[in-house]
């Protein structure tokens, strides 16, 4: 950074522009647009699961045409992404994982269903097999452990099955150690050239996931948590090793999750890698943030400032679910 020169006072006076919107705007160091978004849904294949989410007070669960109804509000808000994440049938979860790369689960049928309305918008897909999962986990779980090799090679066919249904983007949301290199040599292997991996490479062991996991219809099922294969909120080192190794590996863009509570990784990330760099302001910032707006407690404005602190922080852009509702007030 270059070292600032102040003049002294009254010869440097900062308020000076400051004094309208318009010169604030003249020197506004970033801005935020939609194409700074990915929005993240929830699509739902349990009849009656569509709907509000009480912990995400704004936020539905989606059918497939209201996936479609939702890329086509993107396509006209000009956001340039979409990310699926499928609620699926409790009844149908079990220890094996299957449904996670069947061609018709719902994830891959909403890729479909939103390509079908809007194929220039670029699909995200989330991989993990937690929602296909009877416990909960990310991966597979054989005696209290989770299994990093043999879910790894399930993961490679769950992203191969969404590559096949148009998915533009592949979200590895695991944290198994390994899986970015496997799914680059298998996306290649299979003729996917083109489809990037925007891998969630710094992603903590958060309590912020809450309501998502509500949302998923995990949050009963979760045995134990995440702390063997997500990141302990204590470590900043550990961050930028996971980066660097995703990097390596072929990662096309990296995500630092959940958002706001790790700013100083978003910042030490992009300027010690410079590659596209995301942020994901989680399903409980959303809540706090809106649960406190629709209570009276905080303004709007509380939502355009969050959303400029990650570009601040070196962001690129930011997976939220304030997404259609920003992007509305950014035209
Ligand atoms: N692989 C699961 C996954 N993918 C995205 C989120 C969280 C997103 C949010 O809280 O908004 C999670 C939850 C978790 O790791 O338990």
């Amino acid at each position: 950074m270059a070292t600032p020169i102040i003049a002294p006072f009254p010869a440097s006076r900062l308020r000076r522009l400051r004094r309208t919107a318009q010169l604030r705007d003249m020197v506004a160091e970033v801005n935020f647009t939609p194409a700074n978004l990915i929005w993240p849904i929830f699509v739902s294949e349990v009849a009656g699961a569509e709907g509000a989410i009480p912990s995400m007070p704004g936020v539905e669960r989606l059918t497939l045409d209201g996936a479609r109804r939702a890329a086509e509000q993107a396509m006209r808000l000009n956001i340039p992404a979409i990310c699926v994440f499928p609620h699926s049938d409790p009844d149908l979860k079990d220890e094996t994982c299957e449904r996670a790369w069947d061609p018709e689960n719902i994830g891959n049928r909403a890729i479909r269903a939103i390509k079908e309305v809007a194929p220039d918008l670029a699909v995200m897909t989330d991989i993990a097999l937690d929602p296909y999962n009877i416990n909960g986990h990310d991966g597979f779980v054989v005696d209290g452990q989770i299994l990093n090799d043999e879910t790894v090679e399930a993961l490679v066919k769950m992203a191969l099955a969404q590559a096949d249904a148009g998915a533009d983007i592949l979200g590895p949301s695991d944290m198994m150690d390994g899986r970015i290199g496997a799914l680059r040599a298998a996306l290649e292997g299979a003729g996917h050239k083109h489809v990037a991996i925007l891998s969630y490479a710094a992603k903590y062991a958060s309590a912020f996931y809450g309501p998502f996991r509500d949302a998923v219809g995990a949050s009963g099922r979760l045995v134990g948590d995440k702390k063997t294969y997500q990141i302990n909120p204590a470590n900043r080192d550990e961050a930028m090793r996971c980066v660097a190794r995703d990097l390596a590996e072929g990662a096309d863009m990296v995500m630092v999750k959940p958002g706001m509570p790790y700013l100083d990784i978003c910042r030490a990330v992009k300027d010690q890698f410079g590659a596209p760099t995301f942020a994901y302001q989680v399903s409980g910032e959303y809540a706090m943030i809106e649960g406190a707006i629709q209570n009276g407690w905080l303004s709007r404005d509380a939502m355009m400032e969050s959303l400029l602190a990650f570009r601040r922080a070196g962001c690129d852009g930011v997976l939220s679910y304030f997404a259609p509702k920003a992007a509305e007030m950014l035209v």
